[in-house]
């Protein structure tokens, strides 16, 4: 991959000098650098900043007048060569109005950057969700040789866990009815957690016969989503992924959640064997987190409460969904803040579908755990009109962009999403892969 090709992050801006006067030029002409105190921040958070540029060369632009930064030929020449640069200022013309105004202030520009770098964790742990949450909601039943060599790919690309299916009744999805198949496939998959999803002890049972180690369960903040999704009140479900847990727990299940004091004593109750590994892990949702398509906006506490009961049975991972994806941060941040106050922030994953493209700002609350799916796949059939959910390539791309690490590669992701794309003879959701994709075909013509 060339440097063109790799997200124009913090470590790279000063290497990139016309980059950096484009983006002075535009409306995020404020976008701040990262000045030797930061630098020294960020070397003592472990994250690699380069200072090849010095503070004057930074913000030398600020003394030349406007017109002829904007006219600055190295700015058009970069504009010319490099379209992915020039998307990423939008319009020179444009552009003009949004000039940076030497009013600004710039110790609190710099104040701005520290406060946002410190709230970012060092690394993310993507959950790809792509062949579950993204093939459920297909139109046409996605063979199941093709589901097995999308995770097989996923697995490639570095990803650490993989929601792979869903043992639901076919009758509800019948999209995801292969899941036995799937999962005796993938049995040798490495270098993978391979969770799947299910809604009652039935479904549990069907999942540990089919060999999965992990199972994922899915309750929902708004009554009447949890009456259409699974048929039952939230109360009801809550009782049954009691009996999941419980289940989980005899058989040594890893059960995605904590290990509380009272699970252990439990597990010595109920295991046959007191040899066994005590890590569980059951998972993980919470729907219906910021709106529901019934009942509208859910309540911040109706999203606490069902998110602690699941804390509680032991999940070790608590995944708000904003199933139909209407958040803001402007609602994100109360609905976090409910769910902080009962559960610890390393427990907590986020889960956006990008119908209104609001995903990754929703993304930077600094939770270190992120729900996506390659290309963009995804929607839930009882959820009409939500999308995709948020690419995991835009994902990876924002992140690394940061300096976040992954451990994803994002060719070979998107060589998964590319895979996927093409048998279902449409173009990828993912913005990155399009962008990316339409840069290597132009250098493939050179
Ligand atoms: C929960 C049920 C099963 C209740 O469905 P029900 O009809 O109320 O269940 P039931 O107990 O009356 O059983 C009806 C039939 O289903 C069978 N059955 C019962 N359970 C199972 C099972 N586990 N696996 C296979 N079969 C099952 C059962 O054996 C019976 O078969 P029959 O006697 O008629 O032949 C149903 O409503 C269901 O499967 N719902 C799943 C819906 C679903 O998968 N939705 C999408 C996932 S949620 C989501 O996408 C949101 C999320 C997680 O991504 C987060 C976010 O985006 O916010």
């Amino acid at each position: 991959m060339s440097s063109l090709e790799e997200p124009i992050g913090l470590d790279n801006l000063p290497n990139l000098n016309y980059v950096g006067r484009l983006q002075r030029c535009s409306s995020s002409g404020c976008r701040p650098r990262l000045d030797e105190s930061e630098m020294d921040d960020c070397l003592n958070e472990g994250r690699e900043c380069s200072s090849s540029n010095s503070w004057e060369e930074d913000y030398a632009w600020r003394r030349q007048p406007r017109d002829k930064l904007c006219r600055d030929p190295l700015i058009l020449k970069a504009s010319r060569r490099n379209r992915m640069v020039f998307d990423c200022v939008g319009d020179l013309w444009h552009m003009q109005d949004h000039c940076h105004s030497p009013s600004h202030n710039d110790t609190e520009i710099r104040g701005l950057a520290n406060k946002f770098l410190r709230g970012l964790p060092k690394f993310v742990k993507i959950v790809e969700v792509g062949p579950r949450d993204g093939l459920q909601n297909e139109k046409t039943i996605i063979p199941t040789s093709v589901k097995i060599e999308l995770i097989q790919k996923l697995a490639s690309s570095g990803l650490s866990v993989i929601e792979a299916t869903s043992f639901v009744s076919p009758k509800w999805v019948p999209q995801l009815a292969d899941a036995k198949d799937v999962m005796k496939a993938i049995q040798d998959v490495e270098g993978a957690r391979l969770p799947v999803l299910t809604p009652n002890l039935k479904g549990f049972e069907a999942a540990v016969a089919s060999g999965a180690k992990e199972v994922a369960i899915f309750a929902s903040a708004s009554e009447s989503f949890s009456l259409s999704n699974i048929n039952c009140s939230i109360e009801e479900s809550l009782n049954r992924y009691h009996d999941v847990t419980l289940a989980a727990r005899r058989l040594s299940i890893p059960v995605r959640g904590r290990c509380p004091i009272y699970s252990i004593i439990l597990h010595i109750l109920f295991s046959k064997s007191f040899a066994i590994n005590f890590t569980y892990y059951i998972a993980r949702y919470v729907s219906c987190v910021i709106g529901c398509p019934v009942e509208g906006s859910v309540p911040p506490s109706k999203v606490a409460y069902v998110a602690k009961e699941l804390y509680d049975m032991g999940c070790y991972e608590i995944s708000l969904g904003d199933t139909i994806g209407v958040g803001t941060p402007g609602t994100v941040i109360p609905m976090l803040e409910a769910v902080l106050s009962v559960i610890p922030v390393e427990k907590l994953a986020v889960h956006f579908h990008d119908t209104y493209g609001q995903s990754l700002p929703n993304i930077m609350m600094g939770i270190s755990t992120v729900d996506s799916s390659v290309a963009g796949l995804g929607g839930c059939p009882y959820a009409k009109g939500a999308s995709g959910n948020v690419a995991t390539e835009d994902v990876v791309y924002m992140l690394h962009g940061l300096g976040i690490k992954t451990n994803v590669d994002l060719s070979k992701l998107m060589a998964a999403g590319d895979f996927i794309c093409k048998h279902l003879g449409r173009q990828s959701g993912s913005k990155t892969a399009i962008a990316l994709s339409r840069i290597t075909a132009d250098a493939s013509k050179i």
